[in-house]
C-alpha cells in the first residue's frame, strides 16, 4: 500500500494520516475486510443516533432510555439545542461582560471543565491573564477552579483575585472589582465543583466593597422533581442560567453551553468552532470507511486493540497549547470505552487506558518507554502544519559550532523534525502510531478535531458493542464517598 492511500485529507486541509497504523505488520486489510459487516452496522447506528438521538442499550444512570444529543449540537437551527436564539444569547453574555468585568472563574470538572480548559488553551495561551484589558480586547481575565478539591490552590486564587482587586492592578479604579462565577456541573451538586465555589463565593462576598461578584450557573435545565440542586438555588438567587442539554453527556458537551459559555467570555469564535464540528460531522457522513475520518480512526484503533494487543492510547501533541485536549481526550476515551460488560451484559472489560504526552516535551521523559516498552500502545500524534508565528533560530553564538548548525531554522522546522524521527523511530519497532494534522491551530480546526474524536468513540462504542455514553464505574466510589462524608461531618 502506497504512502497516499494511508492519508486521508478533507477539503478542509484537516488530515488522517494513518501510515504507521495500517499496511503490512500493521493493522492489515485483512483484518478491516473482516469486520466489513460489523463497520456497515455501526455506520448505521450512527446514522440512526443522529436521526433520532437513539443508541440501542443506552440507559441512563437511572436505568431508564436515554437520548444522545451529541451529533446535533453543530447544527444552529431552530428547535435544535444550538439555535440561533441561544448562540446569540451567548454572545451578548460575552459582549456584556467587555470592559465590565475584570475577572471569571469557572468551577467544573470532568465534562465540566475539561473542553472549557481546551479553548482556553488554543484561543488565550499561557499569558492572558497576565496581559492587559487591551490586549484581552477588555474579555475578562479567566480562572479555573473546581478541577480539584485542593485546599492551597483555592485560597491561593482567592488570594490572587484579591491582590487583583487592590487599586494597584485595578487601575486605580474607583469602582469595585467585579468578579464573576460561573459554576458548571450538569449535576448540579459535584462535591469537587460545589464546594470550591462555596468557599471562594463566600470569601469573594465577604470582599465587599472592594469585591463584586455575580454567579451565573450552567447546569441541567430540568424543572420539578428531578431539577438540580444549582438550578434551584440559580432559580431562587436570580442568576443567570445556562444550560447543560438533556442527551448530552459531560464528556461531550464542549459543543454545547457548558464550553460556549467559556468561549463567550474570552471572545472565542463560536461559530467557527462549530462549523468545524459540522465540517467534520459532514465528512463523516459516508458509509466508505476511506473517506470517514471518525470510521476509520475507531477502526484501526479497535482492531489495533483487538488482534495486535495495543490497548495503550498515548495522545500526542505537538503543541504545548494542545496538552488539554489530551487532557480532554482521557476522560472521553476512558468514560466512553472503559467498559466490564458489553450491551448483551457479557463481562469484556473493554477499553483503551489513555495517555497524556506532549511532543517534544516527552520525548525526554516517556519516549524511552514508547519505544522499548512493550508493544501495546498506539501513539496517536496531532501535528499544526502551519504556525502564526514562527521565529527563526538566530545563530547567536557562532563560536560554538553545535548551535550553529541549528540555527537559520525555524522552530517549527525544528519541531516538525523532531515529530518525524520520533514516528520513524517508533514504526521501525513496529509501533504503531497515526496523526492528525491541522492545518493552522485555530477554531475550526479544533472543532473538527474534538468532533471527530467524540465521534469515533461513538463508533468504537458500536463496534466493541459497549455503552458507550454511560459510566457505571464512577458510581463505585461515590458509593462510599457519601457516607464518608457524612460520617466526617457527624463527628467534626
Ligand atoms: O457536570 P457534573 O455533573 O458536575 O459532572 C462532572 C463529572 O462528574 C463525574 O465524574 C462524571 O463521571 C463525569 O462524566 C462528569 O463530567
Amino acid at each position: 500500500m502506497s504512502n497516499q492511500e494511508t492519508v486521508l485529507t478533507l477539503p478542509s486541509g484537516f488530515t488522517f494520516d494513518y501510515t504507521n497504523l495500517y499496511g503490512e505488520g500493521r493493522v492489515a486489510q485483512a483484518d478491516v475486510t473482516a469486520i466489513t459487516d460489523r463497520l456497515q452496522s455501526a455506520h448505521k447506528a450512527i446514522e440512526h443516533m443522529r436521526a433520532t438521538g437513539e443508541v440501542r442499550g443506552h440507559l441512563s444512570k437511572d436505568g431508564v432510555p436515554e437520548k444522545v444529543l451529541f451529533s446535533q449540537l453543530p447544527y444552529v437551527q431552530d428547535g435544535n439545542l444550538n439555535s440561533p436564539e441561544s448562540i446569540s444569547r451567548l454572545k451578548e453574555f460575552g459582549e456584556s461582560l467587555r470592559n465590565k468585568v475584570d475577572a471569571v472563574i469557572t468551577f467544573g470538572i470532568g465534562g465540566s471543565y475539561l473542553g472549557n480548559k481546551v479553548l482556553f488553551d488554543v484561543h488565550c495561551g499561557e499569558f492572558w491573564n497576565s496581559k492587559g484589558s487591551e490586549a484581552r480586547q477588555g474579555y475578562p481575565k479567566l480562572f479555573f477552579s473546581g478541577n480539584n478539591i485542593d485546599p492551597r490552590r483555592t485560597v491561593e486564587l482567592i488570594e490572587q483575585i484579591k491582590y487583583e482587586a487592590s487599586s494597584k492592578l485595578n487601575g486605580n479604579s474607583t469602582r469595585p472589582y467585579q468578579v464573576m462565577l460561573v459554576v458548571i456541573s450538569k449535576s448540579g451538586s459535584t462535591l469537587d465543583t460545589m464546594s470550591t465555589f462555596m468557599v471562594a463565593y463566600d470569601t469573594l462576598k465577604q470582599a465587599a466593597p472592594t469585591i463584586e461578584v455575580q454567579v451565573v450557573a450552567v447546569t441541567d435545565p430540568i424543572e420539578g422533581a428531578q431539577e438540580t440542586l444549582l438550578h434551584k438555588l440559580a432559580a431562587e438567587e436570580s442568576w443567570p442560567i445556562f444550560s447543560v442539554p438533556d442527551g448530552v453527556g459531560g464528556r461531550f458537551s464542549v459543543f454545547s453551553e457548558v464550553g460556549l459559555v467559556t468561549a463567550a467570555c474570552i471572545g472565542f469564535d463560536i461559530d467557527a468552532f462549530l462549523a468545524g464540528a459540522r465540517s467534520m460531522d459532514e465528512a463523516c457522513k459516508t458509509e466508505d470507511i476511506w473517506h470517514n475520518p471518525a470510521l476509520l480512526n475507531a477502526a484501526l484503533k479497535y482492531l489495533a486493540a483487538e488482534n495486535y494487543g495495543r490497548d495503550i492510547e498515548v495522545f500526542m501533541p505537538y503543541a504545548d497549547y494542545l496538552k488539554s485536549v489530551a487532557e480532554w481526550y482521557i476522560q472521553l476515551l476512558a468514560e466512553s470505552l472503559g467498559k466490564r460488560n458489553d450491551r448483551t451484559g457479557r463481562e469484556v472489560y473493554y477499553g483503551r487506558t489513555p495517555i497524556v504526552a506532549v511532543g517534544t516535551t516527552d520525548m525526554h521523559a516517556q519516549t524511552q518507554q514508547h519505544q522499548d516498552g512493550k508493544h501495546d500502545k498506539v501513539v496517536q500524534f496531532v501535528q499544526i502544519a502551519s504556525w502564526y508565528t514562527d521565529p527563526v533560530i538566530p545563530d547567536a553564538f557562532p563560536t560554538a559550532p553545535k548551535l550553529s548548525e541549528i540555527a537559520a531554522l525555524q522552530l517549527s522546522q525544528a519541531l516538525n523534525a523532531a515529530y518525524e524521527a520520533n514516528a520513524a523511530a517508533l514504526i521501525s519497532d513496529n509501533r504503531f502510531n497515526a496523526t492528525f494534522i491541522l492545518p493552522i491551530l485555530g477554531a475550526f480546526h479544533l472543532g473538527e478535531l474534538l468532533y471527530l474524536l467524540a465521534l469515533s468513540v461513538a463508533y468504537e462504542g458500536e463496534l466493541a458493542n459497549v455503552d458507550a455514553f454511560d459510566q457505571p464505574g464512577v458510581e463505585a466510589y461515590k458509593r462510599l464517598l457519601g457516607p464518608k462524608l457524612k460520617t466526617l461531618k457527624s463527628n467534626n
